[in-house]
């Protein structure tokens, strides 16, 4: 079965909404980022952006839907954004999942580069983390963080190997993030946590190091 009218429509309108909001916040430089909102599991189909566009922007030829090969549902002159496969691998691994957000900020692409070395980003005792659905007490929380692989087949293989249902979300070192929900509501919601914790935490190390250089000069 294919995905009706009605169902890419409204998936349609749901990105435009998120495009849009993150826009506003500057989180697609230099057309960056991409968006996909799930239409049905069996067979995998989803709505994703069209590759290289202007993510600040919306034009009748934004997005085009897609199967779990990336390829287009319908005919059509828009290419899927380059990098569909991880949207497809995220469904795959996690049919729960409703909607993936990806865009490159300044933020998430230092905390990606200053904590590579461990292959992962931990913080414990932040507010926010509920916001990731996690409630238990001074949670801690640990972000994958995979090599900027060129090939995306092979950035979709790391991805896949290191994403888990506790942690909605992987960074790519010097790239950006990946975040999903079982919605689009949900998936906006843990983008925004996993931004406000890598801004909160670059912005306090800078901080205890400028009150250390103070307090030692
Ligand atoms: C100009 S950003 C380089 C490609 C990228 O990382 C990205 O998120 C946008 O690629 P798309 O094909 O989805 O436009
Ligand atoms: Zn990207």
């Amino acid at each position: 079965m294919t995905a009706t009218l009605e169902q890419r429509l409204d998936a349609f309108r749901r990105l435009d909404d998120a495009k849009l909001t993150f826009a506003r916040r500057d989180w697609f430089p230099g057309t960056s980022g991409n968006l996909s909102i799930k239409i049905q599991n069996e067979p995998l189909q989803f709505a994703v952006t069209a590759s290289g566009k202007d993510k600040t922007k919306l034009s009748p030829e934004d997005y085009l839907v897609v199967d779990r090969d990336s390829r287009p549902v319908d005919a059509t002159s828009l290419k899927p954004s380059a990098e569909t496969l991880i949207h497809a691998v995220v469904y795959q691994k996690f049919p729960q999942a409703g909607a993936c957000f990806h865009v490159h900020t300044v933020w998430n692409n230092l905390i990606s580069e200053l904590y590579f070395g461990q292959r992962a980003f931990s913080i414990q005792g932040q507010e926010l983390i509920k916001g990731l659905g996690i409630w238990e007490e001074n949670a801690r929380i640990t972000v994958p963080i995979v090599e900027n692989f060129a090939d995306i087949p092979t950035l979709a293989a790391a991805i896949e190997k290191v994403i888990t249902p506790e942690i909605p979300g992987v960074l790519i070192r010097n790239h950006g993030i990946y975040a999903w929900g079982g919605n689009d509501f949900e998936a906006k919601r843990h983008l925004e946590a996993f931004e406000f914790l890598f801004e909160y935490h670059a912005r306090w190390l800078q901080l205890r190091q400028a009150v250390v250089s103070t307090t030692t000069n």
